[in-house]
């Protein structure tokens, strides 16, 4: 198989996967080995084809911050993929069952650009004077690869395994908190199962952003004005099932919530 043909294929077989709800092999099989930019080639194929669909593109998650989450996937790099708007839950509506295939939930610091970050070199400065503010959120990570068995390129082409994401409502300019030495909790149920710092997220939430807007800039595709970016995880990820409420709390940020409806469940879904 030529090299491009690789790649439509493990597009194609994560499609499949997402359209029948049933999670697939890893596709680091069809790729050549450790090809981190063939895994972004089938990452960008999933985002075109999203477009074309009328999705919209409201920004970028950034994976693979946290040493604690390096160590539960055993993946020792960060990475990027998109968010559309239609991954967005509101605080408030319960996600729906079935939605998801393997949910895990990460508790975030989320940044709302108010201006553009064309450099491939940015500065804090450039990045402090473009956020509008900051917001908690949650991250529910699913992988399309059965059994989160998953390497660089297997996350990187699923998109970085995201799945959904709830924002907090509250924003918070960044002159009112330090989102390095901020302390995060996320609760299940009630039980803490998660925690960190802003430092546990590549130093800071503001140096994953800087990772990331320099990684796309060089690329050509740089954050814009108005651009959500989810800066990763502090902590680890905890796994999501019907009926499970999650609360982070984020020193400075507040506090985000969400629930996983149950198959009883009534009212409205996300
Ligand atoms: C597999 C996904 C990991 C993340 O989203 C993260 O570390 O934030």
């Amino acid at each position: 198989m030529s090299a491009t043909d690789a790649v439509h294929e493990a597009a194609a077989v994560l499609r499949e996967a997402a359209r029948t709800g049933v999670p697939c092999p890893p596709v680091r099989t069809l790729l050549p080995e450790e090809d981190v930019a063939a895994a972004y080639a089938v990452q960008r194929l999933y985002v075109e084809r999203s477009l074309a669909e009328g999705r919209r593109l409201v920004g970028r998650k950034i994976g693979l911050t946290s040493p604690a989450v390096q160590r539960q996937l055993g993946v020792g790099q960060p990475d990027f993929g998109a968010l559309f708007a239609d991954m967005a839950v509101p605080e408030g509506l319960p996600i729906a069952p079935g939605r998801l295939m393997q949910p895990k939930v990460e508790a975030e610091v989320a940044l709302v650009l108010g201006a553009d970050l064309p450099h491939r070199d940015p500065t804090a400065a450039d990045l402090l004077r473009a956020t509008a503010f900051a917001l908690p959120a949650l991250e529910i990570v699913d992988s399309r690869i059965a059994g989160w068995d998953i390497g660089i390129v297997d996350t990187v082409a699923d998109n970085a395994s995201c799945g959904l994401y709830v924002l907090g409502g509250t924003p918070v300019p960044l002159d009112r908190v330090d989102l390095r030495d901020a302390a995060m909790t996320l609760t299940k149920n009630g039980e803490t199962v998660s925690q960190g710092t802003g430092r546990d997220c590549l130093g800071s939430p503001l140096t994953a952003a800087l990772w990331l807007a320099a990684t796309l800039a060089g690329l050509g595709d740089p954050l814009k004005a108005g651009d959500l970016v989810l800066t990763g995880a502090l902590g680890p990820m905890a796994v999501a099932a019907e009926g499970d409420e999650f609360t982070a709390r984020i020193d400075g940020l507040g506090t985000v919530s969400t629930a996983f409806a149950s198959a009883t469940t009534q009212g409205a879904r996300a």
